[in-house]
Parts: C-alpha cells; sequence; structure tokens
C-alpha cells in the first residue's frame, strides 16, 4: 500500500524542483534493487514496479534542461540496463560506481513478442592484469565458500564476484559470510556488504563518488537519491544538506528522509515528475 508522502519530504521536493535555473538541471537518481524493484530470491528476475517504470517514463520525456534522471546500483552495467528498462537519456551507474553510461536506444517495448532491448554508449571499462587474477582469485575463493553453504552461490562481476545468502538457512549464512570478508582482506580488495550479499570487488569505487562525479558532470542544481540499502549510505554521506536523501525501508540510515516500501518509492518519483510538469 502507497502510503501519503510526509509533509516535510513534499516540502522539500517541492524546494528541490524550485531550485533549477537555466544550464542546472535537477538529478534525480535511484538505486534499483529494493528501491524500484522488490527483493527477490532469484536476482535475474527482478523488475521494476508498474509505478516505478510509469515514473520513470514521466520524468524522462521532461526538458533535459529541467532534470536529469540516473540510476545508481550495485548492479553491472549491463545487466541495470536490461533488468531496468530505464529510458532513453537515463544515465546508468553500474557496478557502484565502476561502469558508467547512458541509455541511447530502447527496442521491443511495446511488443510482447519480441525481448527488450536496450543500447548503452558506456565509458571504456577494463582491469589491469593485476586486477584480473585478483579477481578470478577472489570468485574461486567465493565458489569454494559457497559450494560449503547449501543455497548460497556466486554472481560475476566485470570487477567483482558477489556471494548470494538469501536462500542458505542463517546460520549458514553468517559463517559463509564471515568467511567471504576474511578472503577479500586476504586479497586486499574491496568488500562490501549488502542485504544477503558480500561483495568482494578489486576496483574501489562507491556509489557516493560516483554521485558526486555526475552531479559536476551534469552541473546540477541539487540531487534527488533514493536508495535501501547500506551501500547507499556513501551515497547519502556524499551529498549536502541542500539535496534530498530518501532511505527505502528499515535500518539505520543518514538519509533526511526515509519511506517504507517500493510503492512509496515510486510515489516520490511521481511527486518530482508531477511538479517538473
Ligand atoms: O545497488 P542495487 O541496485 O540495490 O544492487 C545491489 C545488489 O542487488 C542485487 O542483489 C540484491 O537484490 C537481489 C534481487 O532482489 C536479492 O536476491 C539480493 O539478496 C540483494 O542483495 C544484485 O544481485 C547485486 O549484484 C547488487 O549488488
Amino acid at each position: 500500500m502507497t502510503m501519503p508522502l510526509s509533509p516535510d519530504l513534499t516540502d522539500a521536493l517541492a524546494t528541490f524542483v524550485a531550485g533549477r535555473s537555466p544550464g542546472h538541471p535537477v538529478l534525480v537518481a535511484s538505486d534499483f534493487d529494493g528501491v524500484l524493484s522488490p527483493l527477490v530470491d532469484d536476482p535475474s528476475a527482478s523488475a521494476p514496479t508498474p509505478e516505478a517504470t510509469e515514473a520513470l517514463g514521466r520524468l524522462a520525456t521532461l526538458p533535459a534542461s529541467d532534470v536529469r534522471l540516473a540510476l545508481v546500483s550495485g548492479r553491472d552495467l549491463e545487466t541495470l540496463a536490461t533488468l531496468s528498462r530505464a529510458p532513453l537519456g537515463t544515465e546508468l551507474v553500474g557496478s557502484h560506481g565502476a561502469e558508467q553510461g547512458v541509455v541511447v536506444g530502447t527496442a521491443g517495448r511495446d511488443d510482447g513478442d519480441e525481448p527488450a532491448s536496450t543500447t548503452v554508449e558506456g565509458h571504456p571499462f577494463a582491469l589491469t592484469d593485476d586486477e584480473r587474477s585478483r579477481l578470478d582469485a577472489v570468485r574461486s575463493g567465493l565458489e569454494a565458500i559457497a559450494h560449503d553453504a547449501e543455497g548460497a552461490w556466486v554472481e560475476d562481476k566485470p570487477s567483482a564476484a558477489v556471494l548470494h545468502t538469501r536462500r542458505a538457512e542463517p546460520d549458514r549464512a553468517a559463517r559463509a559470510g564471515d568467511a567471504a570478508r576474511a578472503l577479500g582482506a586476504q586479497h586486499d580488495a574491496h568488500t562490501m556488504t549488502g542485504k544477503d550479499v558480500v561483495e568482494i570487488a578489486v576496483v574501489d569505487t562507491s556509489k557516493g563518488v560516483a554521485l558526486v562525479r555526475l552531479r559536476d558532470e551534469l552541473d546540477a542544481a541539487a540531487v534527488l537519491y533514493l536508495g535501501d540499502d547500506v551501500t547507499d549510505e556513501r551515497a547519502f554521506e556524499a551529498l549536502s544538506s541542500t539535496d534530498v536523501t530518501v532511505k527505502v525501508g528499515p535500518g539505520e540510515t543518514v538519509a533526511r528522509f526515509r519511506v517504507d516500501t517500493v510503492e512509496d518509492a515510486a510515489a516520490v518519483l511521481a511527486e518530482v515528475a508531477r511538479l517538473l510538469a
């Protein structure tokens, strides 16, 4: 069920939108899993809610001089583009900031028989030989850990490997998570703990670094960012008090505002689209 937005958040969104000026659009940015898309056991089955898709679509039709749209995710860029079905012109930040691109083409969206396809123009991304060999070692180590924890499995990304424990029994999941974090330290890698995941990356980045970079590239007047996970705290921390930060769901946060559900998150995006129309 969608709850009405709090008066404080509604006021903050109105102030946010009013802050745009010629050459300085507002930047509306969101996390994907747990914000636009409900969390599910199988990450390949994630999909944005119809309300989120509708709100993103409306934002994307507004003049780029007023608003720019971005998804900032731990997903790798290609998977983010495919699953999010982000509209044309959306800036995509993948792998927690290691990858970046923009949606330059969409096809097959209105034809039920055709798979949807999204074309992304991205900045080139490549690992060094040292990073590649450390990633191979991390991946093998995580595979061994997952093998000993029934229900756990490993997701591959261009710059990281991720141990998923959502389907493992809680004690086993906790032990596997501890072993994964120890593995990350052993390989001098960057370990991030998220919702039933431990991600070990060989590239040092964060959603905060990526979001500030994007804000500067776009000369944005202010940023709205919605996130649900521990890794989103880096984005909330990197923004300023004039930006609007929204935590989705429970858990400690430094965000200025909180909403409860993915439906409420879509309502925030819809309200921004309404204010800008
Ligand atoms: O930054 P995000 O867009 O929130 O991506 C974070 C991670 O999302 C995926 O894992 C999470 O969602 C899965 C599907 O709902 C769920 O099964 C898993 O437990 C969640 O942690 C994705 O698989 C990771 O690679 C992303 O880093």
